[in-house]
C-alpha cells in the first residue's frame, strides 16, 4: 500500500475508507436517499461511526445521462452537509467538478477535493487546488478531448488511462499544484465499457497505477461492472443495492494490492475488510 502522507488526511498505515453521501435526487446507487440535508448529515455521522476515515459529500449525480445542476443548486445541496459534518469533526471530502464549490467546501473544513473530471470540467480548479494546498483526487474520465463515441474506445485501457492520468497530473503541476496533493483514480465506470472488461483490466493492473508514485483511490462500490458480473442465469444484472458483498471483496483485493483508499456506500463491512487486509499484509505485527 502506498503510505504517502497527504495534507490534512489521516495516515493509519492501512487502506482508508471513504464513505459516500450523495446529496442528490437521482444518484445511480442510492438515488435520493440522502437528498434532505438533515438526513444527509445523519448519514454522514453514521458512516463516520461505522469506520469511515473520510465522508465524501457530492451534490451532482454523475450517472450516465445525468443533467448538470446549476452552481447555486450544487452549493445549496452540499454546503449545509459539508459545514455541519466538518463542524462535528468528521473528515470530509467534497465530490465536485466546480472550483467554486471546492473553494466553499475547503473554507468550511473539507480536507479533500474529489474531482471526477480530473480538472477538465472547470479551468479554475487547478488554481484553487494550488492556492489552498488541499488534497485532490484526480479521476480519469475522458472528457472534452475525445468525441463521445470514442470516449470508451481503448486499444490498451490500462496503459491509456495511466498515460492520460499522468498528462492531467502534469497539467495540474504546471499550474502550481504540488504533486504531493494528488491522488489518482482510474475512474471505474466512467467511459469504460463493462462489456469489454475495461474495469476489471484496470483493477488487475492496480499495482501499475500505484507504481506511478501517487496514492490511488478505487471506487467500484455497487457499480454496473459488479452487477453484470453477478448476473443471474437469465442474464439479469444483480441490483446495485445487492452488490455490497462483491464490493467488500473488491475492497479487500484493492487494499491487498496497494490502494490508498476505497470509496464505498456500505462502510462497516468495508472498514472491517481493510483491517483484515492490513493484518494479513503485516503478519499481524500491529495487533
Ligand atoms: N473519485 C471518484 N469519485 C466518484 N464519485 C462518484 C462516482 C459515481 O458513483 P456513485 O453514484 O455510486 O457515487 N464514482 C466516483 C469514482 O469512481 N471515483
Amino acid at each position: 500500500m502506498t503510505s504517502m502522507k497527504l495534507p490534512g488526511l489521516p495516515d493509519p498505515g492501512r487502506c482508508l475508507v471513504m464513505g459516500v453521501v450523495n446529496v442528490t435526487p437521482d444518484s445511480f446507487s442510492d438515488g435520493g436517499a440522502w437528498f434532505d440535508p438533515k438526513r444527509a448529515i445523519e448519514h454522514g455521522l453514521r458512516l463516520a461511526e461505522e469506520g469511515a476515515d473520510l465522508v465524501d459529500v457530492g451534490g451532482e449525480s454523475t450517472r450516465p445521462g445525468a443533467q448538470r445542476v446549476s452552481l447555486e443548486e450544487e452549493l445549496r445541496r452540499v454546503a449545509p452537509v459539508v459545514r455541519e459534518l466538518a463542524r462535528q469533526g468528521v473528515p470530509v471530502s467534497v465530490d465536485t467538478m466546480r472550483a467554486e464549490v471546492a473553494d466553499f467546501a475547503v473554507e468550511a473544513g473539507a480536507r479533500l477535493v474529489n474531482d471526477v473530471s480530473g480538472g477538465l470540467a472547470d479551468p479554475a480548479m487547478a488554481e484553487l487546488v494550488a492556492k489552498t494546498g488541499v488534497a485532490y483526487v484526480l479521476m480519469h474520465w475522458r472528457g472534452h478531448s475525445h468525441a463521445m463515441q470514442n470516449r470508451a474506445v481503448y486499444s490498451d485501457v490500462g496503459a491509456e488511462v495511466r498515460e492520460e492520468l499522468v498528462h492531467r497530473m502534469d497539467a495540474m503541476v504546471d499550474e502550481g499544484v504540488d504533486p504531493g496533493q494528488i491522488v489518482l483514480d482510474p475512474g471505474l465506470g466512467f467511459s469504460k465499457r463493462p462489456e469489454q472488461g475495461h474495469n476489471w483490466a484496470l483493477l488487475a493492473e492496480l499495482e501499475s497505477f500505484t507504481a506511478l508514485g501517487r496514492p490511488v483511490l478505487i471506487a467500484g462500490s455497487r457499480k454496473t461492472f459488479l452487477s453484470r458480473l453477478l448476473s443471474d442465469t437469465a442474464d439479469t444484472p444483480r441490483p446495485a443495492a445487492e452488490c455490497d458483498a462483491a464490493t467488500v471483496a473488491l475492497t479487500t483485493l484493492s487494499a491487498a494490492h496497494g490502494a490508498w483508499c476505497v470509496r464505498v456506500h456500505d462502510v462497516r463491512p468495508n472498514a472491517d475488510a481493510v483491517r483484515v487486509a492490513a493484518a494479513w499484509s503485516d503478519g499481524g505485527a500491529r495487533l
